[in-house]
């Protein structure tokens, strides 16, 4: 456990989600909600529908069945997939290849974000420098982007993501390019947002690293979720695999009965 406070108010909330490409169930029936005040981490074998849950969180894929509510202070509870920008501009993603215009250097890249969240320019300007140094990339702010290391451009895409002081940050995997000290960082990071108030769902493969930053586990394999991990047990790794046998001698057991679903 990371030792933050008690989580408040549903910010995102996912029930019964569904989504399909052809006839592979990559969401499959999802439960899920991200608190203020909390890390909710998700965390999965490759294809589990880690990042498809993210996409169908931030509406850029439309559930089939289900529904993806953001619940944002300050605005009516919309779904994701008709959420209007003012939503938006209360949430920050990294979900893809960090994105940046290779002709910005990194301070400007980091102020077109904030613009394109709606910040004024007064308010980018400050807001930027801020995020620049929490993420220790002072070194290489009046850099290229294009110059960039692939794990200071992962820094670059949260600072990006976060520049606008987001209520709701999602984050898949953000730390894969890093090198040791850059998870350190991010970590310490990620909880300094997480106690600021906002609430944060991320993905990740690395059990060590989620059990240190996360608040709460959730397990997905093949588009379902199959049960939780206390950040503070012990064996994770164990359980996780247990979860996730378990999942599949079910899936098994169903097919040779032919009840699945
Ligand atoms: N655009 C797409 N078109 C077709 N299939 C897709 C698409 N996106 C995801 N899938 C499939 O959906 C399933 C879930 O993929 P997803 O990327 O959500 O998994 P993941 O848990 O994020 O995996 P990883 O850990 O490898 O990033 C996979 O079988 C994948 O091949």
């Amino acid at each position: 456990m990371s030792g933050g406070g008690p989580a408040g108010d549903v910010l995102l909330d996912v029930r019964a989600v569904r989504r399909a490409f052809a006839d592979d169930r990559a969401v499959d029936g999802i439960d899920l909600t991200v608190r203020s005040g909390e890390i909710h981490a998700i965390v999965g074998l490759n294809g589990a529908g880690k990042s498809t849950l993210m996409r169908l969180a931030l509406g850029m894929l439309r559930p089939a069945a289900g529904s993806v509510h953001l619940r944002l202070p300050g605005t009516d509870a919309v779904e994701a997939w008709h959420a209007p920008a003012e939503v938006w501009a209360a949430v920050g993603h990294l979900v893809e290849t960090p994105f940046a215009y290779p002709e910005l250097t990194v301070t400007e890249m980091v102020v077109a974000a904030a613009r394109l969240r709606g910040m004024p320019a007064s308010a980018a300007v400050p807001a930027a420098r801020r995020v620049v140094e929490a993420l220790e990339l002072q070194r290489w702010a009046h850099r290229g982007t294009g110059t960039l290391s692939m794990g200071n451009r992962q820094r670059l895409g949260l600072a990006c993501a976060a520049v606008h002081a987001p209520r709701l940050l999602v984050l898949d995997e953000p730390s894969t390019a890093l090198d040791p000290a850059g998870v350190v960082l991010v970590r310490a990071w990620l909880r300094r947002t997480r106690d600021a108030g906002s609430g944060v769902l991320v993905s990740s493969h690395h059990l060590d690293e989620v059990a240190r930053t996360a608040d709460r586990i959730t397990v997905l394999h093949r588009g379902r979720v199959v049960g939780g991990l206390a950040p503070e047990g012990v064996d994770l790794e164990r359980q996780f695999f247990a979860m996730v046998h378990a999942a599949d001698a079910a899936a098994a057991c169903d097919a040779s009965t032919g009840s699945g679903a």
